[in-house]
């Protein structure tokens, strides 16, 4: 896979700022230059949004964060990146200069990316000396979330620099969609644009408020988008006949006077202010960063049920997470044992995702199931039963849990668990699981698992090979001299 070593941010407002933490959060030292004098400050908003969303987003375990340097001059920022991304302000004048400034001074086989969402790559590349590694690299915003990154050549930009921009992205968790022919708005914000101008237009016209207008997508056709995109949607829609049913019965509505997509609102001061008015209502008090910690958390839980879409194989953007989440578990597999084996091991770090809250304000049941898999899915990796073995055709599987609840995990906490080996023989493997709050290291809930070697193509019990075993045994020799925690071997209903 070919991975960013080293990125450089030109420009670190909004999209820079997400560009920022999206590459640090991946592990990929970067660059900053931004002559704004709070750059620093709203950089580290962003970053602090966006740790807080990872937290809740995966349980696979993060590379450690990249290291974050602001630098004096645009030159020194992007002399040793491989991957430069410009996210200055939307003006064509200014995009050129910035850009033949990174050209000059960064590395000949940099790629170069642009945030614009919508100016041509062909004009931005016009004053480059290397104009064939610059292409548009449009985001979405909060780009530490959203993985979708529309890639866009201009005439001079060469196939090599599209494929290795492409190649690059799911490393980071993104999704690169390489746009055939460059247009202004490229797709995204050709669709978006479309939908702006009859939203201005309906409120300008008295037609509806702001927020009955985002009710109207929110409530319907907006969940419908996340998940299955537009064609998909109406494909569906289409009853049995799908598609060209959906055609025949809708299509001669598009020669309706339904639109005014060619008429530009005039965005007058009256209507200036009666949006400004209506969005303040709507907003009821709160400030951006709170609406933003919002919205992060309504995306994570998206994200989320999507992984668990088509039957567990993940679905659209929770498949993409899915794969992500594989290649971090993966490349944490390397991993060696935690230093202190003579303890229970320390397997999971976790943040109690908005996904996982119940209507009683707390982590719901199944949750504590799911971190407790984890854990022993963690432990199993430790002892060489990690994806490749499956592959092979064996594992583990859990026969037996019994789970006690001691205390709530809320909305956001911070929790870990440990496994304690209670023993181990050539089929079984008998663990006790506990999940802590991290602040205090109190144990919230235990839970006795019992696990059996399988030969999963036979479908049966089957002895654990002596690779396998070697690796449980300095384990459960160091676990057997602990005390037998409390709670071993309780059952419902049983008197303390
Ligand atoms: N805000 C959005 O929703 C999206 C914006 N974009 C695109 O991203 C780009 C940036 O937009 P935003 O982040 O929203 O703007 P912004 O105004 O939040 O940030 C722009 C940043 O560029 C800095 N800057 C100005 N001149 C500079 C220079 N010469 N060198 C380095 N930094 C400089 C400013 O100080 C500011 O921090 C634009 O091309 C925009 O079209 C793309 C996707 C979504
Ligand atoms: C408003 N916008 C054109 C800058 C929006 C985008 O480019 C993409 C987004 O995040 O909506």
């Amino acid at each position: 896979m070919s991975k960013i070593n080293k990125a450089a941010c030109v420009g670190g407002g909004v999209i820079g700022g997400g560009w920022i933490a999206r590459f640090l959060l991946a592990g990929i030292d970067v660059d900053v230059f931004d002559p704004h004098p709070e750059a620093s400050r709203i950089v580290g908003e962003v970053i602090a949004n966006a740790e807080r969303a990872y937290a809740m987003l995966t349980g696979a375990p993060q590379p450690p964060r990249g290291k974050l340097t602001y630098c004096e001059t645009l030159e020194e920022a992007v002399v040793d990146a491989d991957w430069i991304q410009e996210s200055v302000p939307e003006r064509l004048d200014l995009k050129r200069k910035v850009l033949t400034e990174i050209d000059a001074a960064c590395r000949p086989d940099a790629l170069i990316g642009s945030s614009t969402s919508g100016l041509l790559p062909t004009d931005l590349q016009r004053d480059m000396r290397f104009p064939e590694r610059l292409f548009v690299a449009h985001p979405y915003n909060p780009v530490y979330l959203l993985p979708l990154v529309e890639i866009v050549g201009g005439e001079k930009t060469s196939h090599g620099a599209i494929k290795v921009a492409m190649e690059k992205l799911p490393p980071i968790g993104m999704k690169g969609v390489h746009i055939a022919k460059e247009i202004e708005a490229f797709v995204g914000d050709r669709l978006l644009e479309a939908l702006w101008r009859e939203a201005l237009w309906l409120i300008h016209d008295d037609i509806c408020t702001v927020e009955t207008l985002d009710d109207v997508i929110r409530y319907s056709f907006g969940l419908r988008w996340a998940q299955m995109g537009l064609f998909q949607t109406y494909r569906i829609a289409g009853g049995e006949a799908g598609m060209r049913h959906f055609l025949a019965q809708f299509g001669p509505a598009l020669q309706w006077n339904w639109t005014k997509l060619m008429d530009v609102v005039d965005l007058d001061d009256a209507l200036v202010e009666k949006i400004g008015q209506q969005s303040d209502e709507q907003a009821d008090g709160l400030s951006i960063r709170e609406l933003e910690r919002i919205r992060d958390e309504n995306l994570v839980g998206i994200l989320q049920a999507l992984k668990g879409g088509h039957g567990g194989k993940g679905w659209g953007a929770g498949k993409l997470l899915k794969d992500f989440e594989h290649t971090l578990w993966t490349a944490s597999g390397s991993r060696k044992h935690p230093e202190d084996i003579a303890r229970p091991l320390r397997l999971v770090e976790a943040n109690v995702s908005p996904a996982w809250v119940d209507y009683n304000g707390h982590m719901t049941e199944h949750r504590y199931l799911q971190v407790f898999g984890d854990t022993s899915d963690a432990l199993l990796r430790l002892i060489g039963v990690d994806f490749a073995y499956v592959e092979r055709g064996h594992s583990y599987y859990t026969v037996e849990t019994h789970i006690r609840h001691l205390g709530e995990a809320k909305l956001g906490q911070a929790i870990h668990s440990t496994c304690q080996l209670l023993s181990a023989d050539e089929k079984r493997l008998h663990l006790f699981n506990t999940i802590h709050d991290t602040a205090t290291g109190q144990a919230i809930a235990t839970a006795e698992q019992m696990l059996l070697h399988v030969d999963a193509k036979a479908g049966k019990a089957a002895l654990a090979p002596g690779e396998v075993l070697s690796k449980i045994k300095p384990i459960s020799e160091v676990h057997a001299k602990l005390p037998i925690p409390d709670g071993v071997g309780r059952h419902v209903g049983q008197k303390r």
